[in-house]
């Protein structure tokens, strides 16, 4: 179905209920801000979008493996060039680790250059008989539990576009100047992993590769030759939830007409924004990027056909990925039925883990964790639901850091309860430090390994 035989429009959400929205309190400076960014350069193009579809395409057949993964909320204060460096380096490490296990060509999708929106469970925190309104993101209020800070202020959209814009600027020149040439597979190594137990089956990988590449370069394919050797894709993405920001940054796109939201690659609908009949699902059902929709434990296989179709109506591999956020404790009685339901139906989709939302805990410090094992499990039991079901566990969606912080629990290092105050530095939810994540590459790639037809 086109946009045009549906009547969307960018502004269409605004007939239905939107939630998880701030209240402004200047509906006049909301718009200024929007007719602002409406001007502004598009931050992503029509064209890689599509080609990320494509690429997804390939996920939901079974012939790619999508890594997904950043911070829960990127911070204004802590934008700087060696976070941005760190997380890359991170994500491209688990690629090659999940590329040698798979055979597989892994599709890179950063949560960055964008992730500024938070849902949450309450409208207001108390703190010593102080009510206030709850954190939603640096692009719309501030952290600090001062009334000032937590007044939704639409300037600050102006402040994330400049914020992606410039994150952006710099993940495109890691990505093609050098850092992501294969050739430097060892760089990727954060120093302070010099003591990870998985520092020796990353070093032996590392030397495969090496000999692998030598072996080429014999042969006369070189990174000056090869641009697959030498540059790599990081797509962006984020949660569509700001949805002022989101219409303001969609443009027709001069190639094919379509809308597309160029705030990112990839936009995702989260679990608490994802009725049928509600604003986001009205939005994102009318932009021609990929997009996600998480799916939480209460989704039920009607529903979830329901949305699909709502989404994906012509049934294209690529448009929608299926990001399943049940809990480890949960997956196994829930994820069958859906899973299913789409065989039974034949809705080409992408299925993506995210092990980290149906997982939260709070320590009796307080801290928001999450508990290593429990986020093992859930990926573990995902794969094998699939194969069981005969579908493809098509990906993984982690909340992660190339930063070496204690804020989920467990590991290699046994990060405890106790430890998480060492230095727990989220904006809003526990993540993954560069050490947990190099560990999870490897436990993950046995599953896959195992999945492996030739
Ligand atoms: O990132 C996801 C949500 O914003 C987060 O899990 C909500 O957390 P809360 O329950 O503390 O509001
Ligand atoms: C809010 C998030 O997740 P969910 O919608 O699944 O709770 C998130 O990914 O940060
Ligand atoms: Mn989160």
């Amino acid at each position: 179905m086109s946009n045009a035989a549906k009547n969307w429009a960018p502004a269409s959400w605004r007939e239905l209920e939107a939630r998880q929205q701030p209240a402004y309190e200047s509906p006049e400076r909301v718009e200024q801000v929007r007719n602002e960014l409406s001007g502004y350069p598009p931050l992503v193009f029509a064209q890689e979008a599509r080609d990320l579809r494509r690429q997804l395409a390939q996920v939901a057949e079974g012939k790619a493996f999508l890594l997904q993964g950043g911070d829960c909320a990127e911070s204004f204060a802590d934008f700087n060039a060696n976070r941005i460096r760190d997380t890359f380096k991170v994500l491209l490490q688990m690629a090659v680790v999940l590329t040698f296990a798979g055979n597989l060509p892994v599709v890179k999708v950063a949560r960055m250059a964008g992730q500024y929106a938070k849902p949450r469970s309450a409208d207001t925190e108390t703190v010593g008989g102080v009510e206030l309104p709850s954190y939603r993101g640096d692009i719309i209020n501030g952290i600090d539990f001062t009334d000032a800070a937590r007044r939704p202020d639409p300037q600050r959209m102006l402040t994330a576009y400049n914020q992606s814009a410039a994150t952006l600027n710099l993940l495109r020149a890691f990505a093609q100047g050098g850092l992501a040439d294969l050739h430097q597979v060892h760089g990727w190594n954060l120093s302070f992993l010099e003591n990870n137990p998985q520092r020796e089956n990353y070093a032996q990988l590392a030397e495969r590769l090496q000999d692998a590449l030598e072996f080429m370069a014999v042969c006369g394919v070189t990174s000056e030759n090869t641009p697959a050797i030498r540059e790599t894709v990081l797509y962006t993405s984020h949660e569509a939830l700001l949805l002022e920001y989101e219409q303001a940054l969609t443009r027709t796109d001069s190639q094919t007409g379509k809308w597309y939201d160029c705030s990112a690659h990839m936009l995702w609908i989260g679990e608490r924004t994802r009725q049928l009949d509600g604003a986001h699902v009205e939005f994102l059902s009318g932009v021609w990027n990929p997009i996600g929709v998480k799916v939480g434990p209460g989704m039920q296989p009607d529903e979830l056909l329901r949305l699909i179709d709502r989404l994906n109506p012509a049934n294209e591999a690529g448009r929608l990925t299926l990001i399943t956020r049940m809990g480890a404790d949960t997956l196994g009685d829930k994820l069958p039925a859906l899973v299913q339901a789409v065989q039974r139906e034949g809705r080409k989709v992408v299925w993506s883990a995210d092990p980290m939302h149906g997982n939260t805990v709070k320590a009796s410090s307080g801290y928001k964790t999450r508990d290593f094992d429990k986020i093992l499990r859930e990926i573990r039991d995902f794969f094998a639901v699939h194969r069981a079901e005969g579908s493809h566990p098509g990906g993984i969606h982690l909340e992660m850091t190339g930063q070496h912080v204690t804020e989920c629990t467990g590991g290699a290092w046994k990060i405890s309860e106790e430890d998480l105050a060492t230095c727990y530095e989220t904006q809003c939810d526990p993540r993954l430090n560069a050490d947990q994540v190099l560990e999870l590459a490897f436990r993950v790639s046995d599953w896959l390994r195992s999945g492996r037809t030739s």
